[in-house]
């Protein structure tokens, strides 16, 4: 199974024009990051299948794997090297069968750490709690304390990812509670200086020797 990268797990703001999103992520990925999540809540279906191949294009050559947020056909559609899924997404263990045992398959969690150990029975090969702080960019998520984020590092048997409103400066102490890595969109996204930005997230996490 691809082992998921520390550090920075970048994830794509909604972007209708996709040359602002590819230079947003050639940007991020020139600063460094360890995996781009493709989300898109608002594309419809060409859209996000043109924005996902382009990003592809990206991260292939950079070595940095690509994950696509809810969409198991897409993500075969394009060999994505991931999925992610929510709670009301689609099975874990039917996406897991489908992509086959070596790509990433992230299940969200939330505030909750008993859907873990299921998530991670079904295939989970991560597993992700949020909203580690109130998001900008999901408002309505629960929120995950960090308790939880040191119980899920200390017990489960697959890398834990915090996410949700996190940035460069409250990160630490999510990654002394033994997390793998940080999921941020707007965090590195709505950085004046992209590629600064996830140096600054690299710097800090590689910084941690739990991760
Ligand atoms: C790494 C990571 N963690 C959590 C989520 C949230 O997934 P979900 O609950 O399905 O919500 P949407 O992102 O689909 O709105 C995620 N996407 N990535
Ligand atoms: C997509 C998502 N899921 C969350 C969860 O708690 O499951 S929080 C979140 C938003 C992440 O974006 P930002 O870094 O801008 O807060
Ligand atoms: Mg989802």
């Amino acid at each position: 199974m691809l082992p998921l990268p520390r550090g920075l797990y970048a994830i794509t703001p909604d972007r209708a024009d996709t040359d602002s999103l590819l230079n947003a992520v050639r940007s991020a990925l020139a600063g460094g990051i360890g995996v781009l999540q493709y989300r898109n809540k608002q594309a419809d279906a060409m859209l996000r299948r043109q924005q996902a191949e382009a990003l592809l294009a990206l991260c292939r050559p950079a070595g940095v794997p690509l994950v696509v947020n809810d969409d198991l056909a897409l993500a075969l559609a394009i060999d994505a090297d991931g999925l992610h899924l929510g709670s009301e997404d689609g099975d874990l263990a039917a996406a897991r069968a489908a992509l086959g045992p070596a790509r990433l398959l992230g299940a969200s969690c939330y505030d909750r750490i008993e859907l873990a150990a299921s998530a991670i029975a079904a295939g989970a090969s991560y597993v992700a709690f949020g909203a580690a702080y109130p998001s900008t960019t999901k408002p309505h998520a629960p929120h995950a304390p960090l308790a939880l984020y040191r119980q899920a590092a200390a017990s489960l048997s697959r890398p834990v990812v915090a996410i949700g409103g996190i940035t460069v400066s409250n990160c630490a102490p999510l990654l002394a509670a033994g997390v793998h890595g940080v999921a941020v969109c707007n965090g590195l996204f709505d950085a004046p200086d992209i590629a600064a930005r996830a140096m600054a997230f690299q710097d800090v996490t590689a910084g941690d020797a739990s991760i």
